[in-house]
């Protein structure tokens, strides 16, 4: 048995889930083979909230990432360990404030975004409101992205390399299109999620490459 070190990497992982989406990228784009535990966020109430999973996250939520002997839970702090620990294929720029504007996009969507669409909160609106709500947080965020990426925007979200904020808009884009949101006012949004969504690494971590997604639903 080697170093608990070099054990591979398990991520709790949900197919459709945002935030362990946005940590498959990076993962993959780091090129750090993984293995994934499936939680089911919607099985018998959401295996998140059983006794075993809230020791390895008291969040309840998905993603964690045991990694180095280390059990590391929230999306944005996980990327950014990995980040640190693995420098190969850089995930934020060099530059300052380039660097200042990775952080704004990712925490646009991960504090002023995702959050508010998510499923304990669509639960809590109801049915009856709950497109319109999501509708409206995601757009509200995406007008401030928008406005953003037209100084900062490359090839990709901020400059020409690929960054964690592409990380995280490529999985809100996903979500925007399963609220309806119309996306026609967004066309440098549009434009970055069609330059990424047939690079291998988003590839494979699609949810439809997930080994937790439906069958019906897999392509
Ligand atoms: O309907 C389901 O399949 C259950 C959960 C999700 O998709 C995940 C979310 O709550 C949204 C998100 O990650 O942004």
């Amino acid at each position: 048995m080697g170093d608990i070190a070099d054990d591979k990497p398990v991520l709790y992982s949900y197919w459709r889930s945002s935030c362990s989406w946005r940590v498959r990228i990076a993962l993959n784009l780091k090129e750090i083979p993984y293995d994934i535990k499936a939680v089911s966020l919607i099985k018998g109430g959401g295996e998140q909230h059983c006794n075993e999973y809230r020791e390895v996250n008291p969040m309840e939520q998905v993603p964690s990432l045991v990694i180095d002997g280390h059990t590391l839970i929230e999306s944005l702090s996980i990327m950014h360990y990995l980040e640190e620990t693995r420098p190969q294929r850089p995930l934020m720029p060099q530059d300052c404030f380039k660097r200042a504007k990775v952080r704004e996009i990712c925490e646009i969507i991960a504090s002023s975004i995702q959050p508010l669409q998510n499923l304990i909160v669509l639960i809590y609106v109801g049915e009856d409101k709950k497109k319109e709500w999501a509708q409206h947080w995601i757009m509200r965020g995406f007008r401030a992205i928008e406005k953003l990426l037209s100084t900062c925007a490359g090839k990709y979200c901020v400059g020409d390399e690929i960054t964690l904020a592409d990380c995280c808009l490529v999985p809100q884009v996903f979500n925007a299109r399963r609220f309806h949101v119309d996306l026609r006012p967004f066309p440098i949004i549009l434009r970055i999620d069609r330059e990424l969504e047939n690079h291998p690494a988003f590839r494979a971590a699609h949810p439809s490459s997930q080994p937790d997604c439906p069958p019906e639903v897999a392509k």
